[in-house]
């Protein structure tokens, strides 16, 4: 039975579900020395934001095959280092959307009430109404910074609160963000004109520090600002600050730099106009069920060798895509495992060529299966859909696509041609019947044969009798065929013959073979 290691808080929903394939071990608070010391026994890691899943981590994982994140973000994760090793790494893209843009507003309308400190004042004995005097978001400015999914959910809440909505999104259109009820701005205005500041956007080496001394020194006095989205993007020395030097009126905070918040930010020590929340974004009962139950399923599908629906690492592949593209991409892995022997190692180029119908579809699937198909031989389970394309591009394997529309013949074909140290090959296959893969040329030789475990194929002068000295060398070493196929292109030229054989070829043979007067060439192959 598998195993699956679970070393953050998860609800009970997702152990349930993965228990039903794995064994499930439950260990949190791990540091990373830790996690790498015993992640060698595990198949499967349930993390979220608290586990740090390093490159160590990584190396030390030899068994796994999935990394499930109950949650959005993987900034805690070496995607780079796990996709290198095949890993895939799954998320819940959606499942805490809700939860953390109701955390943002209720931060939002937290701040401008003075609610957390009202609250202690009247624990404490006090009744002070004076003191508190808040503000009201209705008609005010509020800036989205990132209108993804929760920046939208918490644009529509706004907006039925009366606020005026900006935004700033490079990836999103003028027109989406106006059926949000947004206008669509630049940064600098919307930094200039908000009197609440949003953030949703994912941290990158752009978004670092997005809001600092300088960006913060352009905002309104009575400027608000809001972070549920990740650390790292306030400069939180800038902000302390600015808030005690009120530049602006006030940040509430869910995220940090480094989490936990070290004792001695300069954060801890700002008064009313801070609010302060340890990472609570997702920690709704809700949200928890359903990340949970979204990373569990996918864990628990690639444990049984299905695809999982929301990888961050396998480009261009979502589940229904593979589910739909599935006979596509099982042509494209045999034919490239197919090629990749015939043409043999050091594989300089594969050249993928979609004709017809097929060459209407998105090809990225069909290029990772066939990349899968050709590196299979040396890499055998190392590669994946998941490292497929990074493994070709640190063999400098040149990968290029062809797409001819046009329908001859078949309805739809593909066709690989690689150059590899056996110079250079080509294969080409259909479906039948939309699922029966048939082998339909071999270097340009017409022949019709399903792949089969174990192939010979020779290349050889088209003159009686050779197929027959075959066959008897063949029964000689007790070698059993299965089937046999002939393709020439002209009569009494050169032919290809394709034999499927029941077991591997004996050592030796294979040179016996090509001594055979009219032999030019002979390969086995494995599928
Ligand atoms: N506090 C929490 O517990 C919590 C919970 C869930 C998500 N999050 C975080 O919230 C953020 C948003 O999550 P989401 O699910 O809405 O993601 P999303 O991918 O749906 O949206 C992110 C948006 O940011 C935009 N974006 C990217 N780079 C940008 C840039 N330089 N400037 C402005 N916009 C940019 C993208 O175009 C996208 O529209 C993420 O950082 C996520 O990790 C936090
Ligand atoms: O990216 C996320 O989903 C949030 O930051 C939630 O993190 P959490 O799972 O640690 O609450």
């Amino acid at each position: 039975m598998p195993k699956v290691l679970v070393s953050d808080p998860i609800d009970q929903a997702g152990i349930d579900i993965l228990s039903q394939v794995a064994q499930v071990d439950v260990q949190t608070k791990l540091s990373p020395d830790e996690l790498a010391n015993i992640i060698g026994d595990y198949d499967a890691l349930m993390i979220r934001s608290g586990t740090k899943v390093t490159q160590a981590v990584i190396d030390a994982g030899q068994n796994l095959k999935i990394i499930g994140r109950a949650g959005v973000g993987v900034d805690n994760v070496d995607v780079p280092a796990a996709t290198r090793r095949g890993i895939v790494v799954v998320n819940s893209p959606e499942g805490n959307t809700i939860a953390a843009a109701e955390h943002a507003l209720a931060m939002m309308l937290s701040l401008s009430r003075y609610i957390p400190v009202a609250d202690q004042s009247v624990k404490a004995g006090e009744w002070n109404r004076k003191a508190f005097t808040g503000v009201e978001v209705y008609k005010k400015t509020l800036g989205v910074v990132g209108l993804g999914k929760i920046g939208s959910h918490v644009a529509t809440v706004a907006r039925a609160l009366g606020m005026k909505l900006l935004a700033y999104d490079p990836f999103i259109s003028a027109d989406r963000a106006e059926k949000l009820g947004c206008r669509l701005v630049e940064l600098d205005l919307l930094f200039r004109e908000a009197d609440y500041i949003t953030l949703h956007l994912p941290k990158t080496p752009e978004t670092a520090n997005l809001i600092n001394a300088k960006t913060l020194a352009t905002m309104k006095p009575t400027t608000r600002i809001i972070n549920c989205a990740r650390g790292g993007i306030i400069d939180e020395v800038a902000l302390a600050d600015a808030l005690s030097k009120d530049v602006i009126a006030g940040a509430a905070l869910d995220v940090y730099a480094e989490e936990p918040l070290g004792p001695d930010s300069p954060l801890r020590s700002l008064d009313r106009k801070a609010i302060l929340t340890p990472h609570l974004g997702a920690s709704t009962e809700e949200a928890q069920i359903n990340v949970a139950t979204d990373v569990a399923e996918q864990i628990r599908d690639v444990l049984l060798g299905l695809p999982a629906k929301s990888a961050v690492n396998i480009p261009g592949l979502r589940a229904d895509v593979m589910e739909q593209m599935r006979p596509y991409l099982q042509l494209a892995e045999t034919l490239g495992n197919l090629v990749g022997q015939l043409a043999g190692g050091r594989i300089e180029s594969l050249n993928v060529q979609m004709q017809g119908e097929l060459a209407q579809k998105d090809s990225q699937p069909v290029v990772i299966a066939a990349l899968k198909g050709l590196l299979s031989h040396a890499l055998q389970e190392r590669v994946n859909y998941v490292n497929a394309n990074i493994e070709a591009k640190e063999r400098g394997i040149h990968v290029i696509e062809t797409r001819d529309t046009d329908v001859k013949g078949y309805t739809s074909s593909l066709r690989l041609t690689a150059v590899g140290s056996l110079g250079e090959h080509s294969v080409s296959g259909v479906l039948l019947g939309g699922s029966e893969i048939r082998v339909t040329d071999i270097d340009e030789f017409p022949i019709n044969v399903p792949p089969t475990k174990h192939m010979l194929f020779t290349l050889h002068r088209d003159m009686p009798g050779i197929i027959g000295k075959i066959g008897s060398l063949l029964g000689s070493f007790n070698v059993n065929i299965a089937s046999m196929q002939v393709g020439r292109k002209i009569v009494r030229g050169d032919a290809v013959m394709v034999l499927s054989i029941d077991d591997p070829l004996p050592e030796g043979i294979l040179d016996e073979i090509t001594k055979v007067p009219g032999i030019r060439d002979a390969y086995t192959v494995s599928l």
